[in-house]
């Protein structure tokens, strides 16, 4: 079979830390393994464009292996002319770089790791939360300059300790947020989600369930983003549902780029109606 993985390149850094698994250097510690077993390996980093060897390799290739970090899009026209394709594999956790609707047309399987960087990603939703709501990067950026004016960082430095403290999807991540937000002692812990958490566990972590959305932002100082990104969370904090939220909150998004409408929130920020936001992703992902 002809394995196509698309990832990005490290350089030194992929010398300096063998275990940087996710680069081309590295190839995920797969080629001595697939070789073995008669495979063949294409790795790239080069994705994008119409000549790029994503597109030059996908032709015959039977399996795509690429990272929500450097994203190869299998979009639609890429899916048409990939005669062999069978498995879109996800080193990491979101298909959404992949046209789901056009795979499953073609029939071609979209697996992901499922559960493979979350206490990572909670840990990083928790370390945005403090970095924002203490106001610590203009503090920084204050002090570095070499200027210290501690009024104008004080004025919108505060605790997580008395706020509401809200999650929209609580899945794997979401949980494992409000697990890490607890010992913050927050005036409430909310979410959102379709599936209600297992009622021990919600009483062990001490949240509630919100039906509406719009209810539960309303109630919240931080809003934090854990659901996938899909047809229905696309653009899902537009102008709309941002006016929805409590004046002067914080938003953390680090789930996908394009669940909220950029624009919208740049707005939102200089009008003050969100305080601050953070994010992990972006839409499309940043090029190296
Ligand atoms: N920044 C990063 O490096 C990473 C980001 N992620 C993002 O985080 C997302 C969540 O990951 P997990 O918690 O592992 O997934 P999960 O599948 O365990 O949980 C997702 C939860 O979102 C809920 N959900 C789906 N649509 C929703 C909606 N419209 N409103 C509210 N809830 C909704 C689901 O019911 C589910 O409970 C991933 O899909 C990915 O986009 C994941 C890993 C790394």
């Amino acid at each position: 079979m002809k394995v196509l993985l698309v990832l990005y390149s490290a350089g030194q850094h992929a010398q300096d830390e063998p275990k940087l698994l996710g680069c081309t250097e590295n190839e995920l510690g797969l080629r001595k393994w697939l070789e073995a077993q008669g495979h063949e390996l294409v790795t790239t980093a080069d994705k994008d464009g119409e000549n790029s060897e994503l597109d030059k390799h996908i032709v015959d290739a039977e399996i795509v292996i690429t990272t929500p970090f450097h994203p190869g899009y299998i979009t639609r026209e890429r899916i048409n002319k990939a005669k062999n394709l069978k498995i879109c594999i996800t080193a990491g956790i979101g298909s959404d770089h992949v046209d789901l609707a056009a795979a499953n047309e073609r029939k071609i399987a979209v697996l992901e790791v499922t559960g493979s960087n979350v206490q990572s990603v909670a840990e990083h939703v928790l370390m945005t939360m403090l970095v924002l709501v203490r106001n610590f990067v203009p503090a920084h950026e204050q002090y570095v300059s070499g200027g210290w004016d501690v009024a104008a960082v004080a004025k919108d430095s505060y605790d997580l300790e008395g706020k509401v403290i809200g999650t929209v999807g609580v899945g794997r991540i979401g949980t494992r947020v409000l697990q890490r937000v607890k010992p913050f002692n927050p005036k409430e812990m909310l979410y959102f989600d379709y599936q209600p958490l297992a009622p021990e566990l919600e009483k062990e972590i001490g949240a509630r369930r919100v039906d509406k959305l719009e209810d539960m932002l309303a109630q919240c100082d931080v809003v934090t983003i854990n659901c996938p990104l899909h047809e229905s969370t696309k653009g899902l904090f537009n102008k709309e549902l941002i006016s929805k939220m409590k004046k002067g909150a914080w938003l953390v998004n680090t789930a996908r780029g394009a669940i909220v409408v950029a624009q919208d929130v740049a707005d939102a920020l200089r009008s003050g109606q969100l305080r601050g936001y953070g994010g992990d992703t972006s839409f499309p992902q940043r090029k190296y």
